[in-house]
């Protein structure tokens, strides 16, 4: 199995360019099915999930090209309505098929979805807002079939705003008769990419990125030329670790927009950050001073994807802080391994009280999901001595070529293989 190692206590110093973000790129992919003709979609990352995306686009008869950082999907020939299940439990983004199969197709076959062991994440509200649309569902051994002959246009109230439910349900109305309105709709900046990337084929979605999406059916998609927003969550990890390190780093191809709680919480924490137009510049000197508070949140609020790396982060502080983890109910794994590394840190229900230390010292630790992983990442890079961090598949699924990003970053880290070195 391969391991990632690092020697800590190296500066992050230099400039980097932020790749496409994975959370926009995976529902885009997964909305391409819904088109005649070919979509070219740029700045797409080179990541395991967007491998296994362009896998079940193959495998439902769509004409993908990989071309570097470009992909050309061409579902004039779609002719599969079902995902495998050894595909569906590869990740949580395979979800995103049911709408759009649906809506082109009349019909979808698929299992429950894999992704990070965050939490229960149930898809109860994708469920409930297909049938509201007119779908008739059957859950039986492991698979859910849903049809319908025509979905009809509605009003959906989502119980609470989930990302991967508001967008299904967009891309599922977007072939439904009349208007649909989605009322209490996730905001997040990949659910704008998801719907300007429709309203570039040919669809009509308004408001996406306010909490009511109004839906007008269209009968027909064409292909479009498409370039992914800048992952939010990659550039707030490199941001965490350049601050963890007293770096000074300037990261290019971002949308500071997308990042006004963290960018918030690194100033509180005493380092300069400055965003330019589609660039952020960081500079830390000493330790980080401690956060009363952080308490993920929907967007904008302060985003659960980045609360293990700024978990990470804050076991350095001068004093203790407090982050609530309000989104997912398993999401503080990586509390046990930055223990390993000599971080103090009490749970207690969602809610962890980071008793800063001066230094962390490098251990062997295990991801046990994407961030976490991540986490591990940022107090290894900013660690006294060795760390080797295992279960690195999980980290693959979101940052692209993650050793030679740190190490162009002036980082000594490498990936391990049984048998050599890389
Ligand atoms: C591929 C992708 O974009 N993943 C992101 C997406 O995941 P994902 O789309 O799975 O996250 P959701 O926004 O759906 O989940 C938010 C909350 O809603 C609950 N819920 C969700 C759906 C449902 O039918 N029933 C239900 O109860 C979940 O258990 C969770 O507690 O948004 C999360 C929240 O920002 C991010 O952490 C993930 O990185
Ligand atoms: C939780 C994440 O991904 P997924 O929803 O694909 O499991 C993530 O990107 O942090």
């Amino acid at each position: 199995m391969e391991r990632i190692a690092i020697e800590g206590g190296h500066r992050l110093q230099g400039s980097v360019r932020v790749h496409g973000a994975k959370n926009a790129a995976l529902p885009i992919l997964a909305a391409s099915v819904m088109a005649h003709g070919e979509s070219i979609i740029e700045d797409v990352p080179d990541l395991q999930d967007i491998r296994v995306m362009v896998a079940i686009l193959r495998h439902l008869g769509c004409n993908v090209h990989h071309d570097g950082s470009r992909l050309r999907v061409d579902a004039s020939g779609l002719s599969g309505t079902e995902v495998p299940e050894y595909l569906m439990r590869q990740m949580r983004s395979s979800i995103f098929l049911m709408g759009p199969i649906l809506a082109r197709s009349g019909q979808v076959r698929i299992s429950l979805p894999g992704g990070c062991t965050i939490g229960s994440r149930p898809i109860d509200l994708h469920l409930r807002g297909l049938q509201a649309l007119g779908a008739r569902i059957e859950e039986k051994h492991g698979y859910i079939l849903c049809t319908a002959n025509r979905l009809r246009g509605t009003n959906i109230y989502l119980d609470l705003p989930s990302v991967g439910a508001t967008e299904n349900l967009i891309m599922a109305a977007v072939f439904a008769d009349g208007v649909t309105t989605l009322h209490n709709a996730a905001r997040e900046p990949e659910i704008v990419d998801l719907a300007n990337y429709l309203n570039a084929m040919g669809a009509k979605v308004h408001g996406a990125g306010e909490a009511k999406v109004v839906i007008e059916g269209v009968h027909r998609l064409r292909g479009t030329n498409y370039t992914v927003i800048p992952d939010r969550i990659v550039t707030g990890t490199l941001l965490l670790a350049a601050a963890a390190t007293r770096g000074e780093v300037e990261l290019t191809n971002v949308q500071p927009d997308h990042l006004g709680a963290v960018i918030s919480k690194l100033q509180e924490s005493g380092v300069d950050v400055r965003a330019g137009q589609n660039t952020i510049y960081l500079r830390a000197d000493g330790r980080p001073q401690r956060i009363e508070r952080i308490n993920t949140a929907y967007y904008p609020g302060f985003p659960t994807d980045l609360q293990s790396p700024f978990m990470a982060y804050l076991s350095l502080a001068n004093g203790t802080s407090v982050v609530t983890e309000s989104i997912f109910e398993g999401r503080f794994q990586h509390v046990s391994e930055l223990a390993r590394m000599g971080a103090k840190i009490k749970v207690d229900m969602r809610t962890a009280f980071i008793e800063g230390v001066p230094e962390l010292t490098g251990a062997h630790v295990e991801a046990t999901d994407l961030r976490a992983g991540a986490a591990l990442i940022l107090a290894g890079l900013a660690a006294n001595g060795r760390t080797s961090i295992g279960n690195v598949h999980h980290i693959d699924r979101g940052y692209e070529k993650v050793e030679e990003v740190f190490g162009s970053l002036g980082a000594k880290i490498w990936r391990e293989r049984p048998g050599g070195i890389s």
